[in-house]
């Protein structure tokens, strides 16, 4: 091998693969009960099964009158009850209607709704239909929507707003969840500050610590906050070796070659370094693989580096341990409102918009420049040794495919 003689750069999919293959291996399956209005992010542990029928009771669609369709001859009806929703009607007398409001239980023996507005009561107390009655009309059934025992949503689920809603119209008050991943956060750079602290010279302010607590936040992570590593070999061992308890190690910086970088070092002293160098820009030197049994990811340091291979990699990774099935972001095909005419070993995530049905690149680029991702409503992926024309396709994924 000559000096220039460079190992390959491992495909997204394949170490997407590696690391997909790797979660299920270490899934976290222990479970507890969860109190719905604490079950937000979390991820069902078992099929949510309907304990009860929905609607548990035939009820009226629409304000207006409820009849049994076959004592109406055409003649108006007397109205013989009235039923709000919350009421316990009594049985439908025969011969008769009753007037009715959405969501109000059908009385025993009604079997059709007429809206008020196609209906006309008379100062005698009796309805008539202006319009053709139709059997069934305006009614929703018993168990239409639901039967008792419907499994409803399926183990794995991610529960957000419309699966709470759901569980909670089933009168479910607690959900057996996947217990949280513990995930320690650790930002590596002598360069690194907080915010707060005046920048001394060469520091800068470290970023990705706060980015990344708060992702894991909404992913339902309980985050154990490592703080700033500096970038020394004895110290990042140590640091490591002090985090037994935690699902995952998840690192920023000190991935590349550099003389300061001893993640990779210290991983393959004292465990595996089973993942590096892949097929993505930004986020080539992303390192994946185990210290002493604890399973670590050593994002790069760059901040939109760290953005697009967490939302890419440790995102998926992340949920395919809790038991989520579609960890990817699926994205749309949309046409480019740029071209690109350098085609590149490494598939490109840029940070872009959607203008005028095109998407468009924030026009800096750069691993360190995470305005780029604040201004950007997505990311346009552009496919290794590929060239684009104006109007040519291309995957747009979504930021809010992959933020919560
Ligand atoms: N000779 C080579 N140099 C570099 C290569 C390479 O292949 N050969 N790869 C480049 C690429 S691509 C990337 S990405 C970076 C990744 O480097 P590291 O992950 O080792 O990260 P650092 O060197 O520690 O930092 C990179 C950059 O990011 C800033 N940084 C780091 N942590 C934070 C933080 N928490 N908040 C804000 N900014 C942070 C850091 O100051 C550096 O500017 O390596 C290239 N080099
Ligand atoms: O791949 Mo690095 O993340 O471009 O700067
Ligand atoms: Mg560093």
């Amino acid at each position: 091998m000559s000096c220039c003689d460079k190992p390959g750069l491992m495909p997204v999919e394949a170490a997407l693969a590696r690391l997909l293959a790797q979660a299920e291996a270490s899934a976290i399956v222990e479970c507890e009960r969860v109190n719905l209005s604490d079950a937000a992010g979390r991820v069902l542990a078992e099929p949510l099964l309907a304990p009860l029928d929905l609607p548990p009771w035939d009820n009226s669609a629409m304000d207006g009158y409820a009849l049994r369709l076959a004592d109406w001859n055409g003649e108006p009806l007397v109205v013989s009850q009235r039923i709000q929703a919350g009421s316990a009607p009594v049985p439908l007398q025969s011969g008769t209607c009753a007037r009715i409001f959405t969501g109000a239980p059908l009385p025993a023996g009604a079997d059709t709704v007429e809206m008020q507005e196609n209906a006309v009561l008379s100062e005698d107390g009796r309805v008539a239909f202006c319009e053709p009655l139709k059997l069934g009309q305006n009614v929703r059934a018993q168990g239409q929507e639901t039967r008792i025992g419907d499994s409803v949503l399926p183990a794995g689920t991610r529960l957000g707003p419309i699966e709470l809603g759901l569980a909670a119209s089933l009168g479910c008050a607690e959900l057996t969840v996947r217990r949280r991943p513990r995930v320690a956060v650790l930002s590596t750079g002598d360069e690194l500050i907080e915010p707060g602290q005046p920048l001394g010279p060469g520091q800068i302010y470290n970023s990705n610590r706060r980015l990344l607590i708060a992702w894991l936040q909404r992913l339902g992570c309980e985050v154990v906050d490592g703080g700033i590593l500096l970038d020394d070999l004895e110290l990042t061992r140590a640091a490591l070796g002090a985090l037994r308890d935690v699902d995952l190690i998840l690192s920023t910086g000190g991935v590349s070659v550099g003389e300061a970088d001893f993640l990779g070092m210290a991983l393959r002293e004292e465990g595996e370094q089973a993942l590096w160098k892949l097929a993505i820009k930004p986020g080539k030197p992303l390192t994946c693989g185990q210290f002493r049994g604890v399973p670590v990811i050593g994002l790069p340091g760059n901040p939109a580096s760290t953005l697009v291979t967490f939302g890419l990699l440790a995102r998926p990774y992340l949920l395919r341990r809790l038991g989520v099935q579609r960890v990817e972001p699926l994205g749309f095909p949309m046409p480019a409102g740029f071209t690109w005419n350098k085609p590149g070993k490494r598939r490109e995530y840029l940070r872009a918009r959607l203008e005028n049905g095109r998407v468009v690149p924030y026009p800096n680029q750069s691993s360190g420049v995470l305005r780029s991702a604040a201004w950007a409503e997505g990311f346009a992926e552009v496919l290794e040794n590929t060239t684009l024309s104006v109007g040519d396709s291309l995957r747009f994924i979504p930021l809010s495919e992959i933020l919560g």
